[in-house]
């Protein structure tokens, strides 16, 4: 196995250090260093107290758990929100009620989110005036034909 990519943290009061539930996990669980109570469809920028300095070439993808938004709907607004190698702020998540009825109660210390860390490359961007050709070409959004899920088109 590689050895893993070390990365510095601060922690301020109440924050606890990204941690993998399990061997194997991708994603570093995230607790939130206030309570937070989210009405149907509300929104709320809540902080981890956690602080970070991720190494160039790489950058943090703030996911939400699935846990969560199977049993209470919890989303994440921007996910997955992107960390960058340069931030050197708290990092905080934009959670969002998704259940149309249900309040949702979230204690200091939870694990709301979990923090996947990544290589990334940089590109750069050269205009041109033909892109080379491929078989997708430019279709999109649903070209290559309808899921069996879909309900278009049903009474
Ligand atoms: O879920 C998130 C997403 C972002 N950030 C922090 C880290 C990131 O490096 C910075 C900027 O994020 P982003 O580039 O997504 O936001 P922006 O709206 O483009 O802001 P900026 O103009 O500061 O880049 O905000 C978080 O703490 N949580
Ligand atoms: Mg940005």
């Amino acid at each position: 196995m590689s050895s893993p990519l070390e990365i510095a943290v601060t922690l301020a009061e109440g924050a606890v250090v990204p941690a993998y539930a399990l061997p194997g996990d991708a994603g570093a669980d995230l607790t939130i260093t206030e309570d937070v109570e989210l009405a149907p469809h509300q929104r709320a920028l809540v902080g981890t107290g956690v602080a970070v300095a991720i190494p160039e070439g790489y950058a943090g993808f703030v996911h939400p758990r699935s846990g969560l938004a199977h049993r209470l709907g919890l989303g994440m607004v921007n996910a997955p929100g992107t960390i960058d190698a340069g931030y050197r702020g708290e990092i905080k998540v934009n959670l969002v009620n998704t259940d149309p009825v249900t309040t949702i109660r979230l204690r200091r210390g939870d694990r709301v989110a979990q923090l996947v860390v990544q290589p990334v490359v940089r590109a750069v961007f050269t205009p041109v005036a033909d892109l080379p050709a491929t078989r997708r070409g430019t279709g999109g959004h649903g070209s290559t034909g309808r899921t069996t899920t879909t309900t278009e088109g049903q009474a």
